[in-house]
């Protein structure tokens, strides 16, 4: 072949692979424009961040711990044992910024929330609750606690819920903020919301419609009912009960157990695991044609992309 034809088909191989490259890197600022954009409330909604953020601060105690593993999978812990781990505003602040911190990690792809001291989260800290409980702060305060948790239930990673002891109040809420949610035998979810004159308002019954239809819905808030691990799984609420490790001899530890729950999702390369969640994601939330177009824009990130190439490579099949 001659120099000139060579160059030429270089050259034409190389351009169309800046044109692909720049075509992802579009693709790429759409998508997480659109992920920034997972707040439900902004200014147009008379939602001012930083306001609430300076009025949650005055009420320290616990927080939210973070660790992030080689395996790709996180840990997040909320971690307030004095308290039953109920959340005080210094760790609503601390929420939203580890799901910033997540939001920013290339090679995550799964999320274990499990509560320190083995208890899940009592809800918010009623000392806090009662300091702002007008109107004003109380919405702002929901308001606050409705972006970070849509955020986290957004988030590129393959999220699980690991109750152990009581997930009550708010924090039944943020167990209907993860994708799945695994129960201790002898654990118990409850939304006593009722008993406290309340709804949920941290986005917990809207999601719960979602996840166990609104009959369901309605019963478990109505009637304040306790969940147990068997009520759970019987609803659609609980997809995994885990073997109390302290009750039941020769059980792993819970959180080894969660991990190896998730690990069966979360097994192959980050950008195939980010992938997947994002096209449930958005089969979840989208209108179908939104939600197709979506589809197609994800897909176009891992068609011919690395794990892509490699698996036509070797040939693979699929017994
Ligand atoms: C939109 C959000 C809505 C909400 O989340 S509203 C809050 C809903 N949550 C609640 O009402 C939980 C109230 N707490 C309880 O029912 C019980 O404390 C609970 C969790 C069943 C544990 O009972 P016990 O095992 O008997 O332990 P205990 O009562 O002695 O609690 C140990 C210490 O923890 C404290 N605690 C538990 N939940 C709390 C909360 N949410 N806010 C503030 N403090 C809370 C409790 O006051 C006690 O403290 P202390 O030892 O008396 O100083």
């Amino acid at each position: 072949m001659e120099i000139a034809t060579c160059s030429r088909m270089v050259l034409c191989a190389l351009r169309q692979q800046v044109l692909r490259c720049s075509s992802h890197c579009r693709t790429w600022a759409r998508l997480l424009q659109r992920q920034r954009s997972s707040c439900v409330y902004s200014s147009i909604h008379g939602f001012n961040q930083d306001e609430i953020r300076e009025k949650l601060q005055a009420f320290h105690g616990g927080s939210i711990d973070l660790l992030k593993q080689d395996s790709g999978i996180a840990v997040l812990t909320i971690n307030n044992p004095s308290r039953m781990n109920a959340f005080s505003g210094s760790m609503m602040i601390d929420l939203e910024e580890r799901v910033s911190q997540l939001e920013n990690w290339p090679e995550g792809k799964g999320l274990i929330v499990q509560g320190a001291a083995e208890t899940f989260c009592s809800g918010s800290d009623l000392n806090a609750v009662r300091a702002i409980s007008n109107q004003q702060d109380g919405m702002k305060m929901c308001m606050f606690m409705q972006n970070a948790l849509t955020r986290l239930l957004r988030l590129p990673l393959i999220s699980v819920a690991l109750v152990e002891g009581r997930a009550l109040g708010g924090g039944a809420e943020l167990t209907t903020a993860c994708d799945f949610r695994l129960m201790e035998a002898g654990s118990v979810i409850q939304f006593v919301h009722k008993h406290m004159g309340l709804v949920p308002g941290w986005g917990g019954a809207a999601r719960l419609v979602h996840l166990v239809g609104s009959q369901n819905a309605l019963k478990l808030l109505g009637g304040a009912v306790k969940v147990d691990p068997e009520l759970g799984v019987n609803i659609g609420l609980v997809d995994g009960v885990l073997e109390g490790h302290q009750k039941t001899e020769g059980a792993a530890p819970l959180l080894q157990q969660a991990e190896n729950w998730l690990s069966r999702y979360t097994k192959g390369p980050a950008p195939v695991i980010q992938a997947v969640k994002k096209v449930v994601l958005s089969g979840r939330e989208l209108p179908l044609s939104e939600a197709l177009r979506t589809e197609k824009d994800i897909f176009g990130m891992v068609w011919g992309a690395p794990a892509n190439l490699e698996a036509l490579a070797s040939k693979s099949k699929h017994k």
